[in-house]
């Protein structure tokens, strides 16, 4: 899950890309990049680092013209550290291609080989959005052979592509003197919605959020399988490109990843966590005498409205006894486990009078490798609290994901292979309560009448494409693998330097 946004304007947009990109950095902290376009010409600036570490004023000033594209990366194919990795990317060829990325492709290993044999491309890094826009790029070229460029010509490169790749992937380019393209994978697995300002800007982003926070009114969702073009004079062409288009939007936005005040696909992030902490006091109640406990304490930040709403549900006050240090950024997201232990104590701490001699209901959003709920229980134990009760407003994460969220492998998932009862010893609570898959199903989708279903892939086993095959597994797995113990370095560095330590 990154963060992309793409604009066509009639004035500069430079900052109001950087502004769009800050309101999206909950979506990636490991880089940041944005390109914008003055007549022909592309201007970039993308390097490792949050949005407000990236740019600086005289990186901004290099950024003339009146369309352009930016993205905050969370990595999930390549590396955290390869700077060259960064999005947007840029192909020369045909007219002056560019392109950002949220999603991972499943076939990337192939593609690439595909890529060099037939199609003579070179791709110089580990990142799966190199060979998306070398795709991309390719299957333009086919059609661009008759100028000018037409829309229809546009959406026939786009059902090519869709054709080639498999995975998940919402997308925006440009496309240098023609317009601006955006499209999303047939299942819509990845979030991606447009919209427009008073004085008829276009935006097109990963979630509502950075369009309202930007003055930009919302208009849709893009479709699954559809491709959205804005030509250079500002008109708005749509077509589906998908043959069997079905929606099936990511349940991770929903617990975790997005903002709680977007609205995705027609279902308000903040309303589907409420409902999840609805559905998870219904668990508790069936499973513990809520009398046991005397207060709920939610682990900041993503769990908050689940919380709130389970404390009201039971009748029991809810009280937080966490501060974050807003300084710290998302731990989950975090390249490196050495990194993502660390960062735990460093972001929270317990505020003692909440806990001295009380039973107290820890909520989580989700509980996945186990480093912030073992971390959390502990201390919400040396903070005196007589019981730590722990419950998840997810259910058990257990598979992998190949679709844009970086856990690739089962192994480093706590409840992978473990019964309720271990990862409850290993995590060191006195009870703990997961909510239950079909009824997170059953009320997030009660929120949007129609839905197709979820691509919930990590809670169920249900890999929602159908065509990911056990080398695609074995592929993403092995190289996710190599990769993650290069990040463990280099973040183990970083935090050791930070505090002064040898590292
Ligand atoms: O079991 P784990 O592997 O620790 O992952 C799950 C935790 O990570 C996330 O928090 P994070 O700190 O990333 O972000 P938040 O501040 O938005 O809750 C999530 O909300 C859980 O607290
Ligand atoms: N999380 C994402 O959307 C990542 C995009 C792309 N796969 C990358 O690794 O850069
Ligand atoms: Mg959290």
């Amino acid at each position: 899950m990154c963060g992309i946004v793409g604009v066509i304007s009639q004035a500069p947009v430079n900052q109001l890309i950087y502004d769009a990109l800050l309101l999206l950095q909950h979506r990636g902290q490991d880089a940041a990049g944005i390109v914008t376009m003055q007549g022909n010409k592309c201007f970039m600036h993308k390097a490792r680092g949050m949005v407000r570490d990236v740019f600086r004023t005289r990186n901004m000033r290099a950024l003339p013209g009146t369309v352009g594209l930016g993205q905050v990366r969370y990595p999930t194919a390549g590396n955290a550290y390869n700077e060259e990795e960064a999005q947007p990317f840029y192909v020369n060829a045909p007219f002056g291609l560019v392109l950002v990325h949220n999603g991972n492709l499943t076939n990337a290993h192939a593609l690439k080989k595909e890529l060099f044999d037939i199609d003579r491309r070179h791709i110089n890094t580990e990142s799966d959005t190199e060979v998306l826009i070398n795709v991309v790029a390719h299957e333009l070229e086919r059609v661009a052979r008759d100028l000018p460029l037409t829309p229809e010509a546009v959406f026939k490169a786009v059902s090519a592509v869709h054709k080639r790749i498999k995975g998940s992937y919402a997308v925006i380019a440009l496309i240098a003197g023609h317009g601006l393209l955006a499209f999303r994978d047939p299942h819509g697995i990845r979030p991606l919605c447009f919209g427009q300002s008073a004085d008829g800007e276009f935006m097109v982003a990963s979630e509502s959020v950075a369009l309202e926070g930007t003055g930009h009114k919302l208009t849709r969702d893009v479709a699954p399988g559809e491709a959205l073009f804005i030509d250079t004079q500002g008109r708005v062409h749509t077509q589906q490109c998908a043959e069997n288009p079905m929606l099936n939007p990511c349940m991770f936005e929903f617990v975790y990843l997005a903002r709680p005040d977007s609205v995705m696909d027609g279902i308000s992030v903040y309303q589907a966590r409420l409902n999840m902490g609805e559905t998870l006091a219904q668990r508790l109640i069936s499973t513990m005498p809520p009398s046991d406990i005397d207060v709920v304490i939610p682990i900041p930040e993503s769990s908050r409205p689940s919380a709130m709403q389970l404390a009201h549900k039971i009748g029991k006050p809810y009280r937080e006894g966490f501060v974050k240090n807003r300084y710290v950024g998302r731990t989950f997201i975090m390249p490196g486990q050495g990194a993502r232990k660390k960062s735990v104590r460093q972001k929270l701490n317990a505020i003692g009078l909440e806990f001295k001699g009380r039973n107290v209901l820890l909520v989580d959003d989700s509980i996945v490798r186990g480093t912030t709920s073992k971390e959390i229980v502990q201390m919400a134990r040396e903070a005196g609290a007589n019981k730590v009760y722990l419950a998840s407003a997810a259910p058990p994460v257990r598979f992998p994901n190949v679709y844009g969220i970086d856990m690739p492998t089962k192994e480093e998932l706590i409840a992978h292979g473990r019964s309720i009862e271990e990862v409850r010893q290993y995590i060191g609570a006195d009870a703990l309560i997961y909510q239950d898959v079909d009824a997170m199903k059953r009320v997030v989708a009660a929120l949007k009448p129609g839905l197709s279903g979820f691509e919930a892939s990590c809670f169920d086993g249900n890999y929602i494409t159908g065509d990911v095959s056990a080398e695609d597994f074995a592929t993403m797995r092995e190289q996710r693998q190599s990769q993650a113990e290069e990040e463990d370095g280099p973040a183990r560095t970083r935090l050791a330097l930070q505090s002064g330590q040898e590292p």
